[in-house]
């Protein structure tokens, strides 16, 4: 069993940078890293939300969705981990020291889950002791969750529950499994899909008052508001997902739930086809536009 100790970061691939960057600044409200004071990647843009150097990574290139990253505790589990997933039969690859640098962590894993999601599992994530400077007050507090697609999510959930320390929270029946790897409850989603790729990306804000100063942000800017606000019957918090260039959703939710208890806490299985299910407050519902896994040829950016 690999014990994940937290989300790290989404790298996504951006035709167009300097647009995407721009709408997690300005509109999203996240730190361009590598700004005027930062210290600069050629064809790489870091956006920061919380400690972590970077959530969300921007590579010049072909749109979609490149890794999704976990943090061990430390090499030693990382190499565990490496074998580990060797043994079960996945075919692992060590990143170079240069693809290290670019993902500011001093090691990393990779490899695909066994629906093409391609996850890395890294250590020494660098942490910046300088308060965020968010691009715009949307009251961003930090990296909330990541959720993948799969088109057979009971089997994802098997996958990450058995591969690693990875729990169900809560199901929407056979559309979406909702896991913690902590108290959050869940920092990890899986929504069925038929091909992989990013689902959306979640960052969670400190008001519930953001959500909607932030919905009318989002609204004068034209952007494609995919649901909400509303409320989400499983964690509790109160949701906007929205749509980003490069085919990225975001979400920023407040108030999501912390299961403190573990012993007593047991999954519950909303029905996908009960209105409320997803929204509580029984808003129009839809499935988050996915941004679709790369496949990259050889070595991965
Ligand atoms: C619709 C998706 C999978 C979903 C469902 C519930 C929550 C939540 O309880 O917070 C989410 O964050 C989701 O992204
Ligand atoms: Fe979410």
């Amino acid at each position: 069993m690999i014990e994940l100790v937290d989300i790290a970061y989404v790298r996504s691939g951006a035709a167009d940078l300097a647009g995407a960057v721009r709408f997690a600044t300005e509109v999203v409200g996240l730190e361009h890293v590598d700004g005027p004071a930062g210290d600069t990647e050629p064809g790489v843009a870091h956006l920061r939300a919380d400690g972590r150097h970077h959530c969300l990574a921007f590579v010049e290139g072909a749109s979609g969705v490149i890794a999704s990253a976990f943090t061990v505790a430390d090499p030693g589990a990382l190499a565990l981990a490496e074998t580990e997933l060797e043994t079960r039969g996945f075919t692992v690859r060590r990143g170079d020291a240069d693809e290290a640098r670019s993902r500011r962590v001093s090691e990393f894993v990779a490899f695909d889950d066994p629906f093409g999601n391609r996850i890395e599992l890294v250590v020494g994530q660098q942490t910046l002791a300088r308060p965020v400077r968010f691009g715009r007050g949307s009251g961003i507090t930090e990296f909330g969750h990541l959720c993948l697609d799969a088109p057979d999510v009971a089997e994802a959930h098997r996958f990450w529950s058995t591969t690693f320390n990875v729990r169900a929270s809560d199901w929407i029946g056979d559309a979406a499994c909702l896991m913690r790897i902590d108290e959050v409850h869940h920092k990890l989603a899986v929504f069925q899909g038929e091909r992989p790729g990013l689902c959306h990306v979640n960052f969670q804000v400190a008001e519930l008052d953001d959500v909607f100063r932030n919905w009318h942000h989002l609204q004068e800017h034209d952007v494609v508001i995919e649901m909400g606000p509303g409320r989400h019957p499983q964690s509790g918090a109160v949701f906007l997902y929205f749509l980003g260039p490069e085919g990225l959703t975001y979400e920023y939710s407040y108030g999501v739930r912390r299961i403190t208890d573990e012993a007593a806490w047991r999954p519950r299985y909303f029905d996908p086809a009960e209105r409320g299910s997803i929204d509580m407050w029984l808003g129009p519902t839809q499935k988050p536009v996915t941004q679709p896994q790369l496949i990259p040829e050889g070595i991965h950016p």
